[in-house]
């Protein structure tokens, strides 16, 4: 999906949700267990009731690969579920030595190699250009760079830095000579929210991915304040606090209602930017 798709969707939906597909067997309801694939048909009557709502998929692939061979093919039918309209994202933070981060790029954008076709994928920044480059060598496929994640972990070494700026900062700096805002986005935690300006300095037109809000607390209106460019530029993710919005056989319903408490608030903030 281009970057005008992504803002035409967001102006068409008045939202720029990404609903968070983090499908623990364990968290579903007992009455789905019934089913040859429960994972399957949690996401499916997820996906049903929310995409008119969201923009953008997002499936942590850890909550599927951890299930091992049942869990690829509950990841793949979930990603072929998948409404076309919307921005599928693997949250797979990958990253290793090229020829090894050539064949993760073939595993979510080889439809070929692996039935999987995603637009775009998480990559851990630590082992630098050779390890990013192989998933922009791939058209029209974004890679989502991890900058300032959402964790309190985030203090350990994202906050180090030199006298010109925090490594966070170096990341994205750097990272914009391998890659453009067409095809490479950051992710930016949203119990971050004041640090939103400064990335916006050096960041001014790059869609950032922003996790946090929801389970962990971060705020939406602070994101939006500091976040917000002309073209949205936020693409803003709820996982557990949609999805798990009722553990009863309502649940997708309770999944809808959440969904669109926050694509209201998105809606009210798209107005400030004429969307
Ligand atoms: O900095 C980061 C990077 C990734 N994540 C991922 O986003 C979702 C958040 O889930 P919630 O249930 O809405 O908290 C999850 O898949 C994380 O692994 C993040 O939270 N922070």
């Amino acid at each position: 999906m281009t970057r005008q798709e992504i803002i035409h969707q967001i102006k068409k939906k008045k939202s720029f949700l990404s609903i968070g597909l983090d499908t623990d067997i364990n968290k579903i309801p007992k009455h789905l267990l019934k089913y040859k694939d429960p994972v399957l048909e949690f996401n499916k009557l997820i996906i049903d009731a929310t995409s008119d709502l969201c923009i953008s998929y997002k499936i942590n692939t850890a909550f599927y690969e951890s299930r091992g061979l049942k869990g690829w093919e509950s990841l793949v039918n979930t990603f072929n579920y998948l409404p076309k309209d919307t921005f599928s994202i693997a949250d797979a933070k990958r990253g290793d030595i090229g020829n090894t981060s050539a064949m993760y790029a073939e595993a979510f954008f080889n439809p070929k190699s692996s039935e999987m076709d995603f637009d775009s994928i998480t990559v851990a920044p630590y082992m630098g250009k050779d390890s990013v480059k192989p998933f922009l060598d791939f058209k029209d496929k974004w890679v989502i760079l991890l900058a300032l994640t959402s964790n309190e972990g985030a203090k350990d070494f994202q906050f180090m830095a030199n006298d010109d700026a925090y490594l966070f900062e170096m990341v994205i700096k750097k990272s914009q000579e391998w890659a453009n805002p067409n095809n490479l986005m950051y992710v930016v935690g949203a119990t971050r929210g004041e640090a939103f300006l400064d990335i916006r300095k050096i960041a001014p037109d790059h869609f950032l991915l922003v996790p946090g809000v929801g389970a962990q607390g971060g705020s939406l209106a602070d994101v939006c304040k500091y976040g917000l460019n002309k073209d949205c530029g936020l693409i803003v993710n709820s996982s557990r606090a949609i999805i798990y919005a009722s553990n009863g056989e309502d649940f997708a319903n309770a999944a809808r209602e959440e969904a669109k408490k926050v694509q209201i608030e998105m809606a009210n903030e798209l107005k400030a930017i004429h969307f």
